[in-house]
């Protein structure tokens, strides 16, 4: 962008972050969502078939809240999160931000979205060129976007730093200069240097050591009501959202299985993958520990090239029958704030009583007490 169309932005602070949307209005909205990865072979690179990434799913995020994404590996949570910045084109769907239909915007429809919507990515070590400063680092969205903030740019960079609890000093230092959780906090400032409304936090903490990763998630949260920030956060493991989500997304083979509030699904979970996913999550109360149950899934997630028919987790589910084979159980909601896509759910009424069990299903999984 040639210098006489750069925007000036005041100097940025906590006191004049103004929420995208009045807080609890729908700020992102996903409908129908695919993607649906190609796969080539031959010398003509035929189409043979197709990776189910995404697979058709729906959901909303509320100006100010936080939605947690999880699931286990290849469920299609970062391809979700690409999908709603943008950074991947949907196969089929819409994306809506603000109620405006983003879904096919071209690269100069999308620059004033790219300041709304920030990424956060895993690896703090390949998401930081090795080769730019800290300060190069931070200052390069404003660069891309042509902002001159107010006070310099060399100010606002150094300030982004301090928020984030980085010494400003250390602006001429590079990357290999910081341990992971101080890279994780580079990554961070530099999402939030155009103060955005939004930011997606794709598995923020998971390749930090343990013992840095409540530091972390504590940051994200201290700036979230700093900044009047809404997140999307994607993790694998519950026991990551767990406190900082209002609302949570279990996703399975491309589809959210269960959308419910936080204590609902920690309380009452309804979706049979959801339960065994929070029977992993460790309890810190060594007495409840002691009378817990927990489920074990055996194998691995099916793949997304052909997934299993019907409810794609009855291969894995114990509480499978005949109807789960054949059909897919809709995402409704069958308790206020709870969604869930269950023939058999746990924890409410049986959708499907008296259907005939599938042979073996109670031993899909191993069930044991651990202490
Ligand atoms: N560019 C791509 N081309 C082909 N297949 C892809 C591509 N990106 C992702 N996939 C496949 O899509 C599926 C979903 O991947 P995705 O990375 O979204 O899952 P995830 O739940 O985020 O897992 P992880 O935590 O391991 O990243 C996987 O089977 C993956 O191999």
């Amino acid at each position: 962008m040639s210098e006489d169309k750069k925007v000036t932005i005041p100097a940025q602070s906590a006191k004049d972050a103004v929420p995208a949307a009045a807080n609890g209005e729908t700020l992102l909205k996903v409908t129908g969502l695919q993607k649906h990865f190609p796969i080539r072979k031959g010398l003509l690179k035929r189409q043979v078939g197709a990776v189910r990434a995404v697979d058709g799913i729906d959901f909303e995020v509320r100006s100010g809240e936080t939605l947690g994404v999880v699931g286990e590996s290849g469920c299609g949570k970062s391809t979700m999160g690409r999908l709603v910045t943008r950074l991947l084109e949907p196969t089929a769907g819409t994306v809506e931000f603000e109620g405006r239909d983003i879904t096919h915007l071209g690269v100069r429809g999308m620059r004033p979205m790219r300041r709304d919507v920030q990424m956060i990515f895993q690896d703090p070590y390949s998401s930081l060129n090795p080769r730019h400063t800290v300060g190069t680092i931070v200052s390069a969205p404003f660069k891309l976007q042509g902002v001159q903030p107010e006070g310099g740019l060399k100010k606002e960079v150094q300030r982004l730093l301090e928020t984030v609890g980085l010494n400003p000093e250390h602006y001429n230092r590079y990357p290999h200069e910081f341990s992971g959780g101080q890279r994780q906090r580079i990554g961070i400032a530099r999402a939030l240097a155009l103060r955005p409304k939004m930011v997606v936090a794709d598995e923020p903490v998971s390749a930090l050591d343990v013992s840095i990763q409540a530091q972390v998630v504590n940051l994200l949260d201290d700036l979230q009501t700093e900044f009047g920030l809404t997140y999307l956060i994607i993790a694998h493991d519950l026991s990551v959202v767990r406190h900082v989500s209002d609302r949570i997304a279990v996703m399975y083979l491309g589809k959210i299985v269960e959308l419910a509030d936080r204590k609902s699904l920690y309380e009452a979970p309804m979706h049979p993958y959801t339960k065994a996913l929070m029977s992993a999550v460790p309890i810190p109360d060594v007495k409840r520990r002691q009378q817990r149950e927990r489920i074990f899934l055996k194998g691995d997630v099916p793949s997304p090239i052909s997934p299993p028919s019907g409810c794609r987790f009855h291969t894995r589910c114990w509480k499978a029958t005949q109807v789960c084979t054949k059909e897919e159980p809709p995402l409704i909601e069958l308790r206020t704030g709870q969604q869930v896509a269950c023939h058999h759910p746990e924890n409410a009424e049986d959708r499907k009583p008296g259907d005939a069990p599938l042979a073996g299903a109670e031993t899909v999984v191993e069930k044991k007490t651990v202490a």
